[in-house]
């Protein structure tokens, strides 16, 4: 059989490049067809479609000729592209508007308004704490629908760059798997977002996507004979679907296993992870189910800025007099010894996208001295950037993915220093691979299994994927860059506070609720942090009790009280047995879980927690609390008569709670031991200290009824919670108003219980909430003050 060759076109943000690849992934030729963006607005970034086509053609003959392969030996040929770069297009596929950039944000309003929703689909942002990106297809169509009405009634088809293309190669409209997972809230269980559309009033734009989803090296179709003459290829020639350009670069890279993932590094970073099972969380993209391979989900994290800022470095900030080239300020920044003799970066400069998810975070440049250099301040970004990836990767590991090696493609991997960092800081492998041109790759692999030349993806990126180097972390450092790495956990929280300092007064209440942690599902404030966190991410968490919400509208209920900002609500479940009162159970857990995808936080205040548990799980709790009471009785039941000493009693029910906790985590749920208002703290002192619970909550009222007074001498408990553990979730529950919570915020509460206080404010729930949300703040900015006040102070007496 005479030798076959594929095409790989990547689509990307400023050109279109297309390649010419032998069967083991080897790289004849590429040819690039730049493109113009016009920016007609502030925030807008438009394309003409007829561009994209263009640049089509010339690149792929300029590929074909200078590679010298005969034409009739080209097998197959798969594309991506940008995404989600929306086009708005007639019957015949003629585009009715320029297209909206992935990086047109005219639709922040209407992403808003998807966020409110609080619709299931949303899950994949942060695990249903948004926000809502307006980058994504279904606020950028809304955009269409509201503002430019008459282009979306005559549109018949609103899809994607890569649709567009696609139509014009083979006359067939379809979707790529990869692109509606990824950012048109489509999942492959659940199919389209059917209950979103409606929520927005759009449920007619389902009729204008594709009707065909295809998975990735499906074929879409054969060349007409028109696209055969403009791309200089012959008639028939078989088109296979590709995607997203990043998701695809993860096959040209070979990530298509279970804990692999990789890095697309260049003016961001984008991480890209290969999961074997679904996984939601505060501060994770995704994860997307199928939308690279079948049956595995793909999560993603994102950095903003990290080869932006060293390239300002050089060209802002140095300016090319000054540099001395990259060759060079590596080498002076590699005799520097990791964490840059005391100078710290915050590589925000264009905001953060995970964990925190907050644009209008910024970078800082924290304990510059005189003997510091550029070559430090070089370094020092690097380590910024590392650091940020590894906030990335841990919260994701928090979230129970592991991942167990990093390939990378893109700028970072010129620079061996920055390569060693990366892996020390995180301590993983890192995977080179020989081409570095990873989504044209990644398009050529799609396109050869396809033609049936390699029988599967899997077996294709063996063939066509080869690494050429890893490099190993070393331990040592590893361990060195913890205090680092720690320091530059402080500064986010550290900088918020001094960013809202800095504001005027009306911004500032607008944006303490968005403080965010990356651990928790909520919005969080400046408050834990100042509250003795020791610069933690500790988030500051309103979770509204829906006992006092009216049980015949529970969904009602929850959607307005997240709508109101509150991302957690608190499910009391008593079994008239413990606690006085007999309330909810499970099934009105999955029925809330059905309707919402708010983090749902379960409180059996019953005798016997652990026979609850598995029902939980199936319910699709977030977070189970358990009461330490029963496990103390049983210890003391035990114990009656014999010998045991009271440490060992307490020992032996502090065991029995960790093992009930031990199983809640095993099935992916948070879990969290309470205390009644007359239980002493050394059992959760415990089991805090033992790592077996995420949260110890102080009942501010006896388990049973909503209503009752805040019973404050509680709080001597939960200072002494704060104090041994700066980082614990710590909730109070019962009697929380907008004057108690001050109370419990200053003595280091951090996740607020609030039933009545929400779901009977006059005002509505979103006053309600918003007055919990400021008490926190508030008390979190005052301390935060003192905190500062007294570093000066100090500072001072040192000089
Ligand atoms: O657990 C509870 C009572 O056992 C309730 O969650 C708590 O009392 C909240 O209600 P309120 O804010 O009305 O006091």
């Amino acid at each position: 059989m005479s030798e076959k060759y594929v095409i790989g076109v990547d689509g990307g943000t400023e050109s279109l490049r297309a390649g010419v690849f032998d069967l083991q992934g080897r790289p004849l030729a590429f040819a690039s067809c730049p493109y113009t963006t016009t920016y007609p607005h502030p925030g807008w970034a438009e394309q003409a479609p007829q561009d994209w086509w263009q640049a089509l053609g010339a690149a792929v003959k300029g590929a074909v000729q200078q590679s010298g392969v005969p034409v009739s030996s080209i097998a197959a040929i798969s594309l991506d592209t940008t995404n989600c770069t929306v086009v708005a297009l007639d019957e015949a596929g003629q585009p009715l508007r320029p297209a909206l950039l992935w990086m047109d944000m005219r639709s922040a309003a209407q992403a808003a308004q998807v966020a409110a929703t609080g619709d299931i689909a949303l899950q994949v942002n942060s695990g249903g704490a948004g926000p809502v990106s307006a980058e994504w297809m279904v606020p950028k169509a809304l955009w269409l629908f509201q503002e430019e009405p008459e282009t979306f009634q005559a549109a018949t088809y609103i899809c994607e760059y890569q649709d567009y293309l696609n139509f014009h190669l083979t006359g067939r409209m379809v979707a790529s798997i990869s692109n509606v997972s990824v950012r048109w809230h489509y999942n492959s269980s659940r199919g389209w977002p059917v209950s979103l559309l409606e929520k927005l009033g759009l449920s007619s734009l389902v009729d204008k996507w594709p009707r065909d989803i295809l998975p990735l090296g499906a074929p879409v179709g054969h060349l007409t004979a028109s696209a055969a003459a403009h791309l200089g290829l012959p008639e028939g020639l078989l088109v296979a679907q590709g995607g997203s350009d990043a998701f695809i670069g993860m096959v040209g890279l070979g990530v298509v296993e279970p804990g692999q993932m990789a890095m697309l590094t260049g003016s961001s970073h984008l991480q890209l992870g290969m999961c074997a099972a679904p996984l939601h969380g505060k501060g994770i993209f995704g994860t997307y189910p199928d939308a690279v391979m079948p049956g595995l989900h793909v999560i993603e994290g994102g950095q903003t800025s990290t080869g932006s800022i060293v390239r300002w470095l050089s060209s802002s900030l140095i300016g090319e007099q000054g540099w001395p080239g990259y060759e060079a300020m590596n080498a002076a920044a590699a005799a520097i010894p990791p964490g840059c003799e005391g100078l710290l970066c915050c590589d925000h400069f264009q905001g953060n996208r995970t964990p925190y998810t907050d644009a209008a975070s910024r970078g800082a440049l924290v304990g510059l001295t005189l003997k510091h250099g550029k070559a430090h301040v070089f370094r020092a970004m690097m380590e910024a950037v590392a650091f940020g990836t590894e906030l990335i990767l841990e919260n994701m590991r928090q979230g129970g993915y592991h991942p167990d090696s990093l390939t990378l493609a893109g700028g970072a991997t010129k620079s061996d220093l920055w390569l060693q960092i990366h892996a020390d800081v995180s301590n993983l492998p890192l995977r080179l691979t020989e081409v570095s041109d990873a989504p044209a790759l990644g398009c050529a692999i799609l396109a050869a299994v396809a033609a049936g030349l390699h029988p599967d993806i899997r077996s294709a990126v063996r063939a066509m994927v080869h690494v050429s180097r890893v490099v190993q972390p070393n331990p040592e450092r590893h361990a060195e860059y913890a205090r680092f790495y720690n320091a530059y956990k402080a500064l986010y929280p550290a900088l918020k506070t001094v960013r809202l300092a800095m504001e005027p007064q009306q911004q500032q209440q607008q944006q303490q609720p968005q403080l965010d942690g990356p651990n928790s599902s909520s919005s969080s404030t400046a408050a834990a942090a100042a509250a003795g966190s020791g610069g933690s991410l500790l988030p500051a968490i309103i979770s509204p009790s829906i006992l006092a919400a009216d049980f015949a509208n529970l969904a009602q209920e929850v959607a307005s009280v997240q709508a109101a900002g509150a991302e957690w609500v608190h499910v009391d479940m008593f079994d008239g047995s413990f606690a006085p009162n007999f309330t909810i159970g499970p099934p009105v857990v999955a029925s809330l879980r059905k309707a919402s995808s708010i983090f749902l936080d379960c409180h059996l205040a019953v005798s016997d927690p652990a026979k609850y548990v598995p029902a939980l799980q199936a319910a699709g709790a977030n977070s189970v609390t358990f009461q330490i009471e029963p496990f103390l009785d049983a210890a003391a039941a035990a114990a009656a008569g014999g010998s045991s000493s009271p440490a060992d009693t307490l020992a032996a029910a502090v065991a029995a709670a960790a093992g009930l906790a031990a199983d809640i985590r095993a099935r992916g749920m948070k879990a969290a031991v309470a205390l009644a208002v007359g239980t002493g703290v050394e059992a959760a002192l415990q089991l805090v200290q033992q790592g077996a619970v995420d949260m110890v909550l102080c009942m501010t009222v006896e388990c049973g009824f909503g209503g009752q007074s805040f019973q404050g001498q509680v709080m001597p408990k939960v200072q002494v919670l704060r104090a041994a553990f700066p980082g614990l979730n710590i909730q109070v529950d019962g009697g929380i108003n907008a004057e108690t919570a001050r109370i419990a915020a200053a003595a280091g509460a951090n996740v607020l219980v609030a039933g009545t206080a929400v779901f009977g404010c006059k005002a509505g729930h979103a006053a309600a909430v918003q007055q919990l949300q400021q008490a926190l703040i508030q008390e979190g900015l005052a301390a935060a003050a003192a905190a500062g006040a007294a570093a000066r102070t100090s500072a001072a007496v040192g000089c």
